[in-house]
């Protein structure tokens, strides 16, 4: 297991070795031990896994505000997706800063999206699935969204359908950054 940081220092891109043969290829996707050995002390309670059909599908930004935080650790098992983390931490020197990595099943690549930080993917393909671990449960009272098209957040999705990403209600009335609370406050570098 390759593990790097991104350009935001606590956003973690991990890529799994794979071991291939005539018949394909075997990969340990996640192991406790290697996540202990790099330092990650994250405990994962809940995996979730979501299909969109339509390339061009946005789900997010979204949060789970404190007692719920949480970390996920985001793979993408069908397709391919551009999936984003956002600096959400009041304080921090990077608050608003994005940073975009390319999952796919093809590349097998995942990233560790820290409490904090704003979390939201736009699909690539048609049928998309993508698994995530999460470390703590859903808690829709702690739901939070920031809207995915904020110019003061500014991100690059990359070429989306003429009519615009397919979006939930949720996350179509998300507010802007300047106007979202204000959940996390920035602690220092992990
Ligand atoms: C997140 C979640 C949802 N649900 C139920 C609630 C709704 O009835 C249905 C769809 O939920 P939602 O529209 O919030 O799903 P997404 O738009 O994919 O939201 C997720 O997408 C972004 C990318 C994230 O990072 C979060 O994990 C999460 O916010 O699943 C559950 O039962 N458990 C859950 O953990």
């Amino acid at each position: 297991m390759l593990i790097e940081a991104s350009t935001l220092p606590e956003v973690l891109i991990l890529t799994p070795r794979r071991f291939g043969d005539a018949r394909g290829w075997f990969s340990e996707t996640f192991s406790a031990r290697v996540m202990a050995g790099a330092g990650i002390g994250i405990d994962w309670v809940q995996d979730n896994h979501s299909f969109s059909a339509v390339q061009g599908t946005l789900r997010g930004l979204h949060y789970q505000s404190h007692p719920h935080a949480q970390d996920k650790l985001v793979r993408c098992t069908r397709g391919a997706i551009l999936d984003v983390a956002v600096d959400f931490r009041a304080g921090s020197p990077r608050f608003g800063q994005w940073v975009s990595q390319r999952l796919s099943a093809e590349n097998g690549q995942q990233l560790l999206v820290p409490k904090g930080f704003l979390h939201g993917f736009v699909t690539l393909s048609p049928d998309v699935e993508v698994q995530y671990k999460c470390s703590d449960f859903y808690a829709p009272d702690c739901d939070g969204a920031v809207r995915w098209d904020d110019p003061g957040i500014g991100i690059d999705w990359g070429d989306l359908p003429e009519g615009g990403p397919v979006l939930s209600d949720k996350d179509k009335g998300a507010p802007l950054l300047k106007d979202a609370p204000r959940p996390f406050r920035y602690e220092g570098m992990k």
